[in-house]
């Protein structure tokens, strides 16, 4: 287990680029198995879940070549069936979320599929039951075996349908259509999750000859095509990366610029840092952060205490409310900070309170932030990262607490964050890997 040892309280100055969107490239490098075409990928980040996924990628027989540091070119045209039946497949499956979204394009492509129950974060339950009920829609046919192995296979093409999903799940839309893209027919998915990635992954099937309507939107409309060719694909920069750069400069009133950030993409991003009191400018495709002294939390129109919560696009992203937690211990004032969809994320708020912060952990959904207004600092300690954005946080807090911090288990923050010591270190932070 590695740990990162860091020194706070100093501010930081500079530009960062953001890496490519992890989200994103777990969908898009999924899709390359659904053409015996070459398809060429830009922009994709260096983390551990992405490289992991490449690893499996080959390992299942598609050709991986390495164009640049952040450029591949892949080619699905002698996929290894039998693979899926090996226990490597199983141990390198199982040890990642983005995994899952093999099972839409093996099904559509070779009838069949098979996987663990996905690993990545442990935030809660994570159920799978939207990906095999839209897949199942569509002709598949599920078996279990226990409560986390999953079988799915089809006789012939998988045929469209119309689906109404129970929830709006991120990887289960990217399942569904990857499966729809190859059927035989139309297939309507409404309540379909409409997030960036999802949008980007329907634009590059189009380009792949798919043909899909309603990008963007919560109602999809594919009419099924035959074969699907090769294309390039560049990823968006990772918009959880951005803020998460956002709540660093706020929290250690550091002055920051992040580079090339499409910001038409980033959604509710920018202004709910702006009701934390943080102050951004849009500079072209760059986002400057002034270093600020105090920031105050805005309240509703009738005074009353703010609210943040997640919702599914184009509501906030719950991969964020960690950050933004984090940031309000600095400010003045109150806010509610209210993770509706993964009951287990807030609990590392007892390692901020254990550095000084106020917080009142309401149950496992909402916690009460109590700004400390930058009057009262908060005080390095030794933790444990528990999941990739609650790990993110803690290093937020760490750099902007007086003296030494321990982060362990950094190997979380790795999944998601490319090189983030280095980047850090290069604006002036002092982190150590150990
Ligand atoms: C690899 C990847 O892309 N992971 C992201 C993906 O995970 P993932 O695709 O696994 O998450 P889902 O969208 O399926 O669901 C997330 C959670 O929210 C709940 N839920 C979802 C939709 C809904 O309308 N109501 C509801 O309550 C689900 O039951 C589940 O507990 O989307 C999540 C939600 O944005 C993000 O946190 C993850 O970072
Ligand atoms: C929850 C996340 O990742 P995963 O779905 O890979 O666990 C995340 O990116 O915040």
């Amino acid at each position: 287990m590695a740990s990162f040892e860091v020194i706070g309280g100093k501010s930081l100055k500079g530009e960062i680029v953001p890496q490519g969107a992890k989200n994103e490239a777990l969908q898009i490098l999924c899709a390359v198995l659904l053409t015996d075409e070459p398809v060429t990928i830009s922009n994709i980040p260096d983390i551990r879940d992405v490289n992991k996924l490449i690893e499996l990628l080959r390992d299942m027989g598609v050709k991986v070549g390495k164009l640049a540091n952040d450029t591949y070119r892949f080619q699905a045209d002698d996929v290894h069936l039998d693979y899926l039946d090996t226990p490597e497949f199983v141990a390198q499956a199982g040890a990642l979320r983005g995994s899952v979204m093999i099972l839409g394009p093996m099904l559509a492509r070779f009838g069949k599929c098979q996987l663990p129950k996905p690993g990545g974060d442990k935030i809660g339950r994570r159920p799978m039951d939207t990906h095999f009920l839209g897949l199942e829609k569509l002709g598949g046919k599920l078996t279990l075996e226990g409560t986390d192995f999953y079988r799915i296979n089809t006789e012939g093409r998988l045929r469209g349908a119309y689906m109404l999903l129970d929830e709006a799940s991120v990887t289960g839309t990217a399942n569904i259509v990857m499966g729809a893209v190859l059927a035989e027919g139309t297939t309507t998915i409404y309540n379909a999750a409409c997030e960036p990635y999802l949008q980007q992954l329907c634009k590059m099937l189009v380009r792949m000859g798919a043909n899909i309507n309603g990008i963007g939107s919560n109602l999809l409309t594919i009419e099924g095509v035959e074969r699907l060719g090769g294309t390039d694909h560049r990823m968006l920069p990772d918009m959880i990366e951005i803020g998460s750069f956002i709540g660093l400069a706020a929290m250690t009133g550091s002055e920051i610029t992040i580079k090339d950030c499409q910001i038409p993409e980033l959604g509710l991003i920018p202004d709910t840092f702006r009701k934390l009191g943080i102050q951004l400018e849009f500079r072209g495709d760059d986002i400057y952060v002034p270093a600020q002294d105090h920031y105050e939390i805005a309240t509703y129109l009738d005074g009353s205490i703010l609210t943040i919560s997640d919702h599914t696009w184009p509501g906030l992203t719950p991969d964020l409310l960690s950050v933004l937690l984090v940031v309000a211990t600095q400010a003045k004032g109150t806010v509610l900070i209210h993770q509706k969809m993964f009951e287990s994320r807030l609990f590392f708020v007892d390692k901020l309170i254990d550095m000084g912060a106020q917080i009142i952990l309401c149950d496992p959904h909402r916690a009460t932030v109590i700004g400390l207004d930058k009057r009262t600092r908060l005080h390095g300690i030794t933790m444990t990262s528990p999941d990739i954005r609650a790990g993110v946080a803690l290093l937020i807090a760490a750099l902007s607490a007086e003296g030494r911090s321990v982060i362990e288990n950094v190997e979380q923050i790795d999944r998601g964050y490319q090189n983030i010591d280095k980047r850090l270190t290069a604006l002036g932070a002092q982190i150590r890997r150990l």
